[in-house]
């Protein structure tokens, strides 16, 4: 099933992009271990990272390294023991309203005894939306995800695929300025994921939304992002970042044949294998 996203933007049709230049979110010295006393376990190690806004940044590493746990600590779900997260210059001590989460498991975040469009509108009941207004943004965030009419279907009616637009929607729909993505397209077949990555590619660019995106496929990070963040070690500590350069246009088979991809790859490659 082909799906076409639908351009999000305003009734006017203009975008007001952010600027690129300015961080909107920033990590200093963040340590993080699991476990106390003879069984503590170290994870993060004075972990430093600068996400500036309409950013596509990708961290990468090895798995069981703690990528997970950085973008829980990052979202606000678990405190790191020391160390400074901001966003939109306020420090994070819990789940803040710019920021939303699309985690890998989609059948685990989605309600399953809510339509898609209950669950689309549901958060922003904290938003303090009333219902016609949750009803609409919902209808909307879902025809940008190629969902239009689809509100009424309950998740397991969809393919994982389609499942997962329904959590991107959701987190489109709450309007937080930096989306925080947890291997998002890992449960979904290889062309689905190619579709999900452009469909998430076209949203960043479209919106000028931040994103931060955790992923153990290297091509994956390559081809999305303007930044991709190397953490490896035990603890685990950023040890590179590269600016890929590819620009805003971007196709699976033209960016991954660059001579700059290839090189990015054997980059990262070779980094890891270090560790
Ligand atoms: N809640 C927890 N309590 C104790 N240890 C945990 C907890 N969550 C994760 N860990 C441990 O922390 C380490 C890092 O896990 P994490 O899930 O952050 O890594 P990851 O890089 O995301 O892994 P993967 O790529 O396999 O998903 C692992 O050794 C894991 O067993």
């Amino acid at each position: 099933m082909t799906i076409q996203h639908q351009p999000l933007k305003d009734d006017a049709g203009v975008r007001n992009l952010p600027e690129r230049s300015q961080d909107v979110m920033t990590v200093r010295g963040l340590t993080m271990s699991y476990g106390t006393g003879a069984a503590l376990n170290p994870i993060l190690a004075d972990l430093n990272l600068d996400i500036a806004s309409g950013e596509f940044v990708s961290i990468v590493g090895p798995s069981g390294v703690g990528k997970t746990t950085l973008l829980r600590c990052l979202s606000g779900l678990i405190r790191p023991q020391s160390g400074t997260i901001t966003v939109s210059g306020d420090v994070i001590d819990g789940p803040h309203p710019d920021l939303a989460v699309v985690f890998q498991d989609y059948s685990r975040s989605l309600m399953p005894w809510m339509t898609t469009l209950e669950n689309v509108a549901f958060p922003l009941q904290g938003k303090g939306m009333g219902r016609a207004e949750r009803t609409a943004a919902a209808e909307k965030n879902l025809a940008a995800v190629g969902l239009a009419g689809q509100g009424h279907k309950f998740p397991w009616e969809m393919s994982g695929g389609m499942q997962q637009r329904v959590a991107i929607a959701r987190a489109l729909a709450y309007e937080a300025k930096v989306l925080l993505m947890d291997e998002p397209f890992a449960s979904v077949d290889a062309q689905t994921r190619f579709d999900l990555e452009d469909l998430v590619l076209n949203l960043q660019q479209e919106l000028g939304v931040t994103i931060l995106l955790v992923t153990h496929d290297i091509d994956e990070a390559l081809y999305l992002a303007d930044k991709v963040v190397v953490i490896a070690n035990k603890p685990a500590t950023v040890v590179d970042v590269i600016e890929t350069g590819f620009g805003d246009h971007r196709d699976q088979l033209e960016t991954k044949a660059d001579p700059r991809f290839a090189e990015a790859r054997a980059r990262i490659m070779h980094r890891l294998r270090k560790d």
